[in-house]
Order: structure tokens, then C-alpha cells, then sequence
């Protein structure tokens, strides 16, 4: 009976959490849910609070108020490395993993997976080459990761949580220092992994093409949650983002799925003030 609620939960459910720091309130009072399977963009602007919000799905930070359950289950009743096995993360810097090899650095995925002490095993090797495979890099397992390109280390990032083989993904702007080719390239091979995906975007067009649902979020409250074409109206757009736009249909939407393609109109705030 039990095991039947637990499978039929949400993967991720937040109720009421609030997170601030001593003297201010940050996140208010947020509920969602993520089901698994999907690919979630987490948007707001500037200070909104994704990454707090990231920060409290990571078990990085611990709400003061309202609980974050993983498929049913409290995130801090579970220990951190029951945790770590179903839950990966790729932030937006790459920290300096010192003179690891990028094949040290995919192997670190297996982690949680291990006993301690317990060496490498073909079977694991053979899982680490071919996730470093899927991710393009297999010229460069050897390679120092520090010495890889931006794009490089966020890939082999990538690479890390698919040896993890966790049940959820979460990725916290990490395209914000690539170019455009890479910004695409890296969210379209999280979008082809076999696991549910909640990423912060700044870049809403990209959002609105690759993810199935969005969350908004502003001065630290859940604004909507839906499908792209449901949020991204011109009124949230102005009323969130400040920004006056147009939205139409991007030419890769089909019958079956409607893009959502804004196009920012400029100038518009210099006129306003010039009114004043
Ligand atoms: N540890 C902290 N101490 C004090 N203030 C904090 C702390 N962490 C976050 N904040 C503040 O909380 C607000 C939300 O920050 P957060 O980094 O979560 O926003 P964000 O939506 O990710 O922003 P951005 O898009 O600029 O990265 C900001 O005003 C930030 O200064």
C-alpha cells in the first residue's frame, strides 16, 4: 500500500519552502512539483532566487521553512550519499579539480555508488569511457580537466552525472560562460539523456525550445508553471522580465508542438523615460 503511494509521488515535490538569511526572506513560500521524465527550465531574472532554489533541491542549503520530498521521501531524512546516488549537479563554474585527468574526473560519478576503498573495476571503466563517448570527448580523456575549454569541462561534467545514472539532474546556468553553439549543444545532450532534467536559463528562446515544462520564478515567489506556450506571454514578459517583446511561433514548431520565439524590441526604455 505504502510502496504504491511512494511510485505514484511526484519525483520532486516542494511545499511551502522558505529559505532567507538572517535578517531576509529569499525564497517565499514555494510549491511545485517535477515529474520525472521531463525536461524543466527554471527562469527569473536577476536575483529572483534559482539558485537558492537550486541550492535547497541539492540539499545545499536547508530550507527554515516547508520540506523538498524525493519521490515521497524528505531529502534530509535520507542520508547524503542515498541522496548523491539518485541526484547529480553541474553548476555554472567548474571548480578546479586540481591535476585530475578528465577520466579521474567522469570516474568521481561512480562515487556514491562505491564502498570505500573499493578500486575500479573493468566493468566501471568500461562506463566511464563510454559516457566521456557520449558526450564527444574521447580525445581527451588523458587531457588535464583544468586545461579543457569551457564548454570541454562542462560536457565532461555531463559525463560525470551520466555515470552517476542519477534519477534527477540538476543544472544551475550552466551554459552562462559558452558560446552559442555550446549553450545549445549542452542543453540538447542533457535533453538526451535518459533523466529528468531542472536547469536554470537565462536565455529564453532556448528554454522555450528545449524544455517541456518552465518554472518562473520573481523576488523569490513561484510566479507560473507550465508549458512554454502557456508562460512565455508578452505580459509575463513585461510584467518578470521588464522587457517589451513579441512572441510568435518559431519556425521548428509543428502541428503536434508550438514553439514560443520572442523577439525583444530595444529602445523602447529610453523612449519612456524621455516622456517622463
Ligand atoms: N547566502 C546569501 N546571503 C545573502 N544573500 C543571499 C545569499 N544567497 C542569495 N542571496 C541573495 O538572494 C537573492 C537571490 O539570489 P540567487 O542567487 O538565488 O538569485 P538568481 O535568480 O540565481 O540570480 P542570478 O540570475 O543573478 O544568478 C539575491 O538578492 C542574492 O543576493
Amino acid at each position: 500500500m505504502q510502496q504504491n503511494s511512494l511510485s505514484a509521488a511526484p519525483l520532486i515535490s516542494v511545499s511551502d519552502l522558505s529559505w532567507g538569511t538572517a535578517n531576509k526572506t529569499i525564497l517565499k513560500s514555494i510549491n511545485l512539483e517535477l515529474n520525472a521524465g521531463q525536461f524543466i527550465g527554471l527562469l527569473g531574472p536577476n536575483g529572483a532566487g534559482k539558485s537558492s532554489l537550486l541550492r535547497c533541491l541539492y540539499r545545499y542549503l536547508k530550507p527554515q521553512q516547508g520540506a523538498v520530498l524525493l519521490s515521497g521521501q524528505d531529502i534530509w531524512q535520507i542520508s547524503a550519499d542515498e541522496y548523491a546516488k539518485q541526484v547529480a549537479v553541474v553548476l555554472q563554474e567548474s571548480p578546479s579539480q586540481f591535476n585530475l585527468s578528465l577520466f579521474d574526473v567522469v570516474s568521481l560519478g561512480l562515487t556514491p555508488h562505491k564502498r570505500l576503498f573499493s578500486g575500479t573495476s573493468a566493468n566501471d571503466k568500461q562506463r566511464i569511457f563510454q559516457a566521456i563517448e557520449q558526450v564527444g570527448l574521447s580525445h581527451h580523456s588523458e587531457q588535464a580537466f583544468d586545461s579543457l575549454s569551457g564548454g570541454e569541462k562542462q560536457r565532461a561534467l555531463i559525463a560525470r552525472s551520466i555515470v552517476q545514472q542519477p534519477k534527477l539532474l540538476i543544472m544551475d546556468e550552466p551554459t552562462s560562460h559558452l558560446d552559442v553553439k555550446y549553450q545549445i549543444q549542452i542543453m540538447e545532450l542533457a535533453k538526451s539523456l535518459d533523466v529528468t532534467v531542472l536547469a536554470s536559463f537565462h536565455d529564453l528562446n532556448l528554454a522555450a525550445s528545449l524544455c517541456d515544462e518552465l518554472i518562473v520564478i520573481d523576488e523569490g515567489r513561484l510566479v507560473c508553471q507550465g508549458k512554454p506556450k502557456a508562460v512565455l506571454t508578452e505580459q509575463l514578459l513585461s510584467d518578470v522580465f521588464g522587457v517589451c517583446a513579441a512572441v510568435s511561433a518559431h519556425p521548428q514548431s509543428s502541428t503536434d508542438k508550438f514553439i514560443p520565439h520572442i523577439t525583444y524590441f530595444y529602445g523602447y526604455q529610453t523612449q519612456e523615460h524621455q516622456n517622463d
